[in-house]
């Protein structure tokens, strides 16, 4: 058999250790599948002392991860620390520079470096490789990269962050509001080291941006993501979905459309005969619409040690194999420039919620602000009064453009009638 496969890892925690562990114990048959043996050479974490569970006195133990880049033994470097910057970014670039090739978990480290991270790849004919980094286990990198790729993609969408769909399915098993399901989530393990990044959409526009690099072509550009999180929405905007027919899911799309390529992360109503409204728990799941190959669905599990193992060391199999390319489906001089989200000339239904004073007067003020914009009213529901006096408004809209929907609730901005903020969920089409 062939040399082994050195292997350097940075980080061993969660997904570290899971892949120490997953080439344990499948050796042989990833030797056999890769055509050599793939072995850990060296590692580094931040304490050396803690009990992971696995042995580490077989590897190398270096201090400072970004000298694992220029060990003499070493192959490959397989980041999963975690961060867009600092230690991670350090790391990579040193990797690549070197032109040793270089796997990582790191969606937040590509959506803002990937550009920059492929050419240095490319210039060394190294590889850079990150299936791990969205929707964990799932090949959706593949899929897209590989599977679909003589495909045009008219649409990637999909829930991209497992703990948010625990947290929306659990509000809707149980009936109860976002800040009570919270923490359960947390205990999951899921949850990335800031939490604000799931809630808020933000990793999941990570992911976003590197699934839309894959099918437009697009540099992966995490600021030209729209992104909005799940924090607003109520146990009684999941009653009034369901109500509806549909169920609430936080969905980013991805699309090419007249005014360019549109990436948004938003809470979407998603009807009750689509997919991805029985994807439930911490699972991701994945749609890509070919010219060809037509829709395409992938699901599984988005996160968790042996998933996202299972990513990271298929990576490690294809670097075994010599088989790899560019890093996001075609050279990166090629990739063009993505466009800034503006979502006003977008068409689609909206579901709309206010949480009213219940007094004469306000669901006409509503609904003259709605007919002011330009805005269609499909049904319209007022729902009870709370202790505090005040009751829920949900609307659905007809379709239309959303910038009609905006100067409707620009108008209402600041009416006394109206308590918070109105939550605004577009339907997915
Ligand atoms: N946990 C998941 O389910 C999951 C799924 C997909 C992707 N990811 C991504 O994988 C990466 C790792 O996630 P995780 O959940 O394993 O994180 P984690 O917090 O469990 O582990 C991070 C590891 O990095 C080490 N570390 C921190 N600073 C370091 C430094 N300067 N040098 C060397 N090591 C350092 C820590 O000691 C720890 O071992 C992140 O980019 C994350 O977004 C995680
Ligand atoms: N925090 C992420 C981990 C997987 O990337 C999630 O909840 O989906
Ligand atoms: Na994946």
């Amino acid at each position: 058999m062939a040399e082994a496969l050195r292997v350097a890892l940075a980080g061993l925690g969660t997904v570290g250790g899971g892949v120490v562990k997953l080439l344990d114990a499948n050796r042989d048959l990833i030797a056999r599948r890769a055509g050599r043996p793939i072995e850990v050479v060296a590692v580094s974490a931040r304490d050396r002392t803690r009990d992971r569970g696995i042995d580490l006195s077989r590897f190398a133990w270096v201090d400072d991860s970004s000298s694992l880049a220029t060990l003499d033994e070493v192959d490959v470097v397989v980041e999963l620390v975690g961060g867009s910057d600092g230690p991670a970014l350090t790391l990579a670039r040193a990797t690549l520079a070197a032109g040793r090739h270089l796997v990582t978990a790191n969606k937040a480290l590509l959506a803002h470096h990937g550009l920059e991270l492929a050419e240095t790849a490319e210039r060394g004919s190294a590889a850079l490789k990150f299936e791990a980094a969205v929707a964990g286990g799932i090949p959706v990198i593949k899929g897209l990269r590989e599977g679909a790729a003589a495909n045009e993609i008219g649409r990637v969408y999909g829930i991209l962050n497992g703990t948010c769909n625990f947290i929306l399915s659990k509000m809707e098993a149980e009936g109860r509001d976002f800040a009570e399901v919270l923490s359960e989530a947390q205990a999951l393990g899921y949850a990335e080291s800031d939490p604000t990044f799931d809630i808020d959409g933000i990793d999941a526009a990570h992911k976003l941006s590197i699934l839309a690099s894959l099918a437009f072509g697009s540099q992966p550009a995490f600021g030209a993501v729209a992104v909005h999180g799940i924090r607003h929405v109520l146990g009684a905007d999941i009653a009034e979905a369901a109500a509806l027919g549909h169920r609430v899911r936080l969905v980013g799309v991805a699309e090419a459309g007249p005014q360019g390529l549109f990436q948004r992360v938003h809470p979407h109503l998603v009807p009750l005969d689509h997919p991805l409204a029985h994807v439930t728990g911490s699972t991701n799941a994945v749609v890509a619409e070919g010219n060809f190959v037509g829709r395409l669905l992938f699901q599984g599990a988005g996160a968790g040690e042996g998933p996202t193992a299972s990513a990271v060391v298929a990576d490690l199999i294809d670097i075994a194999r010599g088989e790899f390319g560019p890093a996001f489906a075609m050279p990166a001089g090629s990739l063009s420039a993505a466009s800034v989200a503006d979502s006003g000339e977008r068409r689609g239904r909206a579901y709309l919620r206010f949480t009213v004073e219940d007094r004469v007067g306000v669901l006409a003020e509503i609904a003259a602000a709605m007919r002011d914009a330009g805005v269609s009213i499909e049904s319209l529901i007022q729902r009870g009064v709370a202790a505090d006096g005040r009751a829920l408004v949900a609307i659905v809209t007809h379709e239309g453009p959303e910038r009609s929907v905006a100067q409707a609730l620009e108008r209402l901005r600041g009416s006394s009638s109206i308590a918070g903020q109105p939550l605004w969920m577009p339907l997915l089409g």
